[in-house]
């Protein structure tokens, strides 16, 4: 099923009467055409399979480590609806000549952070589709994120920030090869 425009705009303008606004004042009365037009767009990830990105590889010879980092992405938090935001590093050691287009790694990311979330589950969301399509020796993804929900609201704690990895095979056992992914990271 498709976005249903109608359904948000509706629940839209309930939500400016709950709060004791006018859904007919002037400068609200398109506010929920703009708003399921935002929702259709921040959450595109719920009819988009990231699989999809890692159909195409490319038959090249390297069996050593692959490094995107500093990806941006915005994702909305699925308890509060409120935007969380930051970087995802994607590192993995393709195996048998499965290298995919660098473009594909941050493409998944974007797909996946597109839907109602948890960071923890984008980090490993995105591990296991690139460890399931593309069988790689091993894969690392490091997500770093400021969630709104802590800092506009709640506790309110601006400036903290939640990091969270995904550790796939060989760089489970592996020490010394996870030790160089982290440290490409933070350098
Ligand atoms: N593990 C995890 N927690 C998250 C994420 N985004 C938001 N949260 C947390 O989800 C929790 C929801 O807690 P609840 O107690 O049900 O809701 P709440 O009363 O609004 O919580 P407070 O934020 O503490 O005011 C909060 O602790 C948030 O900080 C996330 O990506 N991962
Ligand atoms: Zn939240």
């Amino acid at each position: 099923m498709n976005v249903d425009l109608d359904k948000i705009q509706q629940a839209v303008r309930m939500i400016l009467e709950a709060v004791g606004d006018d859904p007919n004042r002037e400068g609200v009365l398109d506010t929920p055409k703009r708003v399921a037009k935002m929702y259709a767009e921040v959450f595109e990830g719920m009819h988009i399979d990231e699989d999809q990105y890692f159909e195409t590889v490319f038959s090249e010879d390297h069996e050593e480590m692959v490094l995107v980092k500093d990806i941006p992405f915005y994702s909305m938090c699925e308890h509060h609806l409120v935007p969380f935001f930051g970087k995802a590093h994607v590192a993995y050691v393709p195996r048998g000549g499965r290298v995919v287009g660098l473009s594909k790694l941050a493409r998944a990311v974007d797909t996946v952070a597109k839907r109602p979330q948890l960071q923890e589950r984008i980090t490993s969301t995105v591990a296991d589709a690139i460890m399931r399509k593309l069988d790689p020796h091993g894969v690392v993804v490091v997500v770093e994120a400021e969630h709104m929900c802590m800092t506009m609201r709640g506790v309110k704690k601006p400036g903290s920030k939640t990091i969270t990895s995904a550790v796939r095979g060989m760089f489970e056992k592996d020490a010394a090869a996870r030790a160089e992914v982290f440290s490409l990271i933070r350098s």
